[in-house]
């Protein structure tokens, strides 16, 4: 049995479709991530699967359980983190999980010892009688996950996990991550829209935007699927850069920010034919980098925007969402 299993899950406000039509599967012990800009509609895909939100169509199961007709064996066998702060600031670490716990009929002894079991695991137990409000980002964040797994699920949903977090700490968060999914062997489903960190985290990634999966695999296998190296020139006419690149053994150009990025194979055997044509038609060359394709490739690839295009044209949706609102 696949620990999730999504057929063709919609979800609509008021007729605008924030969730179209979307199908995967999550085997269990797999952390599986889906990884899209701001608006893609993932907070949206874990709160149905969450029961947290009702799916206008389409059905899905968690750990065997429908997320409508059953709802309740749905939530007892999941934790969750969101995006949304919940802690008590006023409370410490240990009466935080304590007062979960009890939440969940979860009796004295055992209690006692999960909670000093799990405070151990996100390494907080030195801290434990210390008040929320007096810790940082990250280890509200490693609380929040240490909560979330009080009750045993055996699935973890994290809505963002490392938003907003410096990049050491978002590190030290994967490392946590990775070893609870390791030692305790849960699934994990996360939403971001950081490159690296679905590539660093997840055994499989679904490519998602506006409220469509546009591919789904591994990071490694996604990568491949795009072919190749990547060469990317910057040069003040990126145009004219582009104009040249009709050989081919070209796969792929695309324009973004005064800079041509091209997709082929064997790079190092055609980059110097390719500067040559440049400094022929007196064209100059700001920079010139080659590398091997990253997760961003793939979504500027399938989606034809880079993640940061789409984050801008996200925000300005919001506003209006937001401006609307208020009428
Ligand atoms: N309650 C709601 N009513 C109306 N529209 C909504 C509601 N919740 C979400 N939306 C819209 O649905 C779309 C998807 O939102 P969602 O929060 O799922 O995106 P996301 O990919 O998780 O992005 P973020 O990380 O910013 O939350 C957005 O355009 C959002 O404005």
């Amino acid at each position: 049995m696949p620990a999730i299993d999504v057929h063709d899950l919609t979800k609509s406000f008021d007729g605008f479709v924030a969730v179209d039509g979307i199908s995967f599967t999550i085997e269990s012990g797999e952390i599986f991530g889906l990884l899209g800009p701001n608006g893609a509609g993932k907070t949206t895909t874990i709160a149905m699967l969450a029961t947290m939100q009702r799916p206008t169509s389409g059905a899905a199961t968690v750990n065997g359980h429908d997320i409508v007709t059953d709802e309740d064996g749905v939530r007892r066998s999941i934790g969750i983190v969101f995006q949304d702060q919940s802690l008590d600031e006023e409370l410490t670490a240990y009466e935080n999980m304590d007062f979960h716990g009890r939440l969940y009929r979860i009796g004295g002894e055992v209690r006692r010892q999960r909670i000093g079991e799990l405070l151990a695991l996100v390494r907080l137990e030195d801290r434990k009688d210390d008040l929320v409000k007096t810790y940082s980002g990250g280890m509200r964040r490693r609380l929040e996950i240490a909560r979330g797994l009080l009750h045993e699920p055996t699935v973890l949903f994290l809505d963002e996990p490392t938003l907003g977090l410096d990049p050491q700490t978002r590190n030290h968060l994967w490392e946590y991550i990775e070893r609870l999914n390791a030692e305790k062997g849960i699934t994990i489903i996360l939403t971001t829209h950081y490159m690296e960190e679905a590539d660093r985290l997840c055994d499989r990634v679904a490519i998602i935007d506006r409220g469509s999966i546009v591919a789904e695999g591994t990071p490694a296998g996604l990568k491949a699927s795009i072919g190749g190296d990547v060469i990317t020139i910057a040069s003040p006419d990126p145009d004219a850069v582009a104009g040249l690149l009709t050989a081919p053994w070209v796969s792929g150009v695309e324009r973004r920010d005064g800079q041509v990025t091209i997709r082929l194979e064997n790079a190092e055997e055609h980059v110097p034919g390719i500067v040559t044509a440049i400094h022929q038609r007196s064209i100059g060359i700001t920079s010139l980098a080659v590398r091997k394709p990253t997760l961003e490739d793939v979504f500027l690839h399938y989606t034809g925007r880079t993640i940061r295009e789409e984050e801008a044209s996200g925000r300005e949706a919001m506003r209006m969402f937001h401006r609307a609102g208020r009428r």
